[in-house]
């Protein structure tokens, strides 16, 4: 195997001193945990890049599908080796550009020679292995500034080293090194996608779901399931907290007047959520609103619903059109799952006219005949806890150590 290992160019470094550190150790241990399936990876780590010792093609190949999704990589890239020998050298060459045999492309080499009792020089080991590879490919010519392809080769003290391929990175900050929040999780197509921005800046989430059966079906539940595990995929395990939220709903429905119910109804979620927020330690809560989109979300509503916690919400969608938000969902895996027809709690009590501009003063006069907070208790206390993405089985198990 010509592999010996990827070098990974960094994410977003404008973090400096100890949260330049505390960047590389959560990347590497995020990669680690990625990959966990490959065993114990052997992983080097440097100011500006890191390197992951390659055993085979099997392993390789599973690295190269995954890196893409993981948050702080700027770029990679495989880097093969051989003996520090010139003719070993081009006939590595060689096998390294067979893989761009079908484009026309332009190239170059470029040499860096860390070993100086290495007896060719720089650019005498530049002008031999380009004058070896050149006239062996007709879809290639040179080009010294920004070539299509680079070949780059190293000559270290324990081997020659050669890369030429680039692979961009999903970019970011590695999954945990901003902190945790707590995502508010529909079975929608904004909410999975809000949590994906903010994992991308370094965000490790839990998600909370709010649950009505039986107006709500199981089907709904699975989706939102199959939604967080999605997010999974990004670099870190999430765990779901169900919340039954039946009896809030049906207290809303019975003594706030429809119009303002479904203000209450989001008022309620954020109280119950920001409840659950603490308990975990959370210092925020992302939601998938995006301003205009629904009765719920145009500013007015947004200042009643919110005046319920001084807890930062953070709302990556905001500003985002729909179209925009359905782009991303669909480049992240979770559109398909998205619009599977199954009704969601707020949906099924959605009264025919919000108020597009609900009057906190009358809102909370309205909820002054209820007793909520007794109801909110309950719910927090009787939420399921599922984590993903381990196996149902051992969730169930973790939400009873709860
Ligand atoms: N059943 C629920 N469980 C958890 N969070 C919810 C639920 N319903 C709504 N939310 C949160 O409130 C936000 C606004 O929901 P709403 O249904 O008004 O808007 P939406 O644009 O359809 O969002 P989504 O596509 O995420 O469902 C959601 O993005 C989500 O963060």
């Amino acid at each position: 195997m010509i592999w010996k290992e990827i070098l990974i160019r960094y994410g977003e470094l404008s973090t400096k001193g100890r949260n330049k550190m505390d960047f590389i150790r959560r990347l590497r241990e995020n990669i680690r945990h990625a990959f966990a399936d490959l065993g114990h990876l052997h992983i080097r780590t440097e100011r500006d890049r890191m390197f992951i010792a390659i055993q085979d093609e099997a392993q390789m190949d599973v690295l190269l599908k995954g890196l893409p999704k993981i948050f702080g990589i700027q770029s990679f890239s495989p880097v093969a080796a051989c003996e520090k020998d010139i003719e070993a050298m081009k006939k590595l060459a060689i096998t390294i550009m067979d893989t761009f045999k079908n484009e026309q492309l332009t190239f170059k080499v470029e040499v860096k020679r860390t070993d100086k009792t290495f007896p060719l020089e720089s650019h005498a080991i530049q002008r031999e292995i380009g004058g070896y590879v050149l006239p062996q490919y007709q879809n290639l010519s040179v080009k010294v500034k920004k070539p299509d392809i680079e070949l780059r080769v190293e000559v270290r003290h324990d081997a020659t080293y050669m890369m030429a391929q680039v692979i961009p990175g999903a970019g970011g900050m590695p999954v945990g090194s901003n902190g945790k929040s707590l995502l508010m999780l529909s079975g929608g197509i904004d909410s999975p996608v809000a949590g994906y921005l903010m994992m991308k800046r370094g965000v490790r989430l839990e998600a909370i779901h709010f649950f009505s059966p039986p107006y709500t079906s199981q089907n709904s539940l699975e989706k939102v399931k199959v939604l967080a595990n999605e997010l999974t995929k990004f670099g870190a395990s999430i765990r779901l907290h169900v919340i039954p939220f039946t009896e809030i709903q049906v207290l809303i429905k019975e003594k706030v007047p429809s119009n303002v119910s479904m203000t209450t109804t989001r008022r309620m979620m954020l109280k119950v959520a920001d409840k659950v927020r603490e308990d975990i330690g959370a210092l925020a809560i992302v939601t998938g609103e995006s301003l205009g989109q629904v009765a719920s979300q145009t500013l007015e509503s947004l200042t009643a619903i919110n005046a319920v916690t001084n807890t930062p919400i953070l709302r990556p969608l905001i500003s985002s059109d729909k179209l925009e938000i359905i782009d991303i969902a669909e480049k992240i895996g979770t559109y398909e799952t998205s619009i599977q027809p199954f009704e969601d709690c707020c949906t099924i009590f959605t009264p025919a006219s919000p108020k597009t501009k609900p009057k906190l003063e009358k809102v909370e006069h309205y909820e002054s005949f209820s007793d909520f907070d007794e109801l909110i208790e309950r719910a927090v206390k009787n939420r399921e806890v599922y984590i993903f993405p381990k196996k149902e089985q051992e969730a169930d198990k973790f939400a009873d150590l709860l």
